[in-house]
């Protein structure tokens, strides 16, 4: 029986670096940023949702299920997470953010492979220096570790998934993959490196 490996896209942030413009719907090179994710991840899952806090119905327009925070306070990525984790029926789902545009085409394989290798309930990639503490594959049975988490008042995802059988998958030969996009500079950069 092969293994169901879903996605989650989170683009529920304020995205204050970016002006408070939602961040997954700013166009970089014509498209929205999370088109640019959902191009990357679509061939590697099944199913993918969007996890968004604001403007749900243009999310929806782009042909995937959408989903709100359980817990509307803007509590940071793991709440987009654990809503996550409680709604799918994947074996693994694997997590990326909408701000990370150029993510590996490889991603999920290798991270799915070191999961199974060292027999983890996580694995998060690195670009080699650090880690990416919102790429992450993982079994939904840490649901319930994520929400005692949460309900402790504790936001930091590696303080988190340090609890767990964790392993790091490190794509240090394209640490580009994971240029992060938070603000309006940072977009015109990678739009111009784009365009070269
Ligand atoms: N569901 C959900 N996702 C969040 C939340 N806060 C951040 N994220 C997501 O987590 C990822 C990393 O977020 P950041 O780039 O650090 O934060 P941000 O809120 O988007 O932007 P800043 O306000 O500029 O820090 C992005 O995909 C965000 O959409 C939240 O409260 N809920
Ligand atoms: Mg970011």
């Amino acid at each position: 029986m092969s293994v169901q490996i879903d996605a989650v896209i989170l683009a529920g942030g304020m995205a204050r670096r970016m002006g408070g413009n939602d961040k997954g719907l700013v166009l970089l090179n014509g498209q929205p940023m999370i088109q640019h994710v959902i191009d990357k991840i679509a061939p590697q899952v099944g199913n993918i949702t969007i996890n968004a806090n604001r403007h749900q119905q243009q999310y929806a327009e782009l042909g995937y299920d959408v989903i709100s925070d359980q817990d509307s306070g803007y509590l940071g990525p793991l709440a987009g997470m654990v809503t996550a984790l409680t709604q799918t029926h994947a074996d693994l789902l694997m997590v990326v953010p909408c701000d990370c545009p150029m993510l590996p085409k490889e991603l999920v394989s290798r991270m799915h492979q070191e999961l199974l290798a060292n027999d983890a309930e996580l694995a998060v990639a690195s670009d080699g220096k650090r880690e990416q503490p919102v790429v992450l594959l993982m079994k939904p049975s840490l649901h319930q570790s994520m929400k005692a988490f949460l309900d402790d008042g504790q936001r930091k995802i590696d303080m988190w998934y340090a609890q767990h059988r964790y392993v790091v998958t490190s794509f240090e030969d394209q640490p580009n993959a994971f240029v992060n996009v938070n603000t309006p500079e940072q977009k015109q950069q990678l739009a111009n490196t784009l365009a070269k």
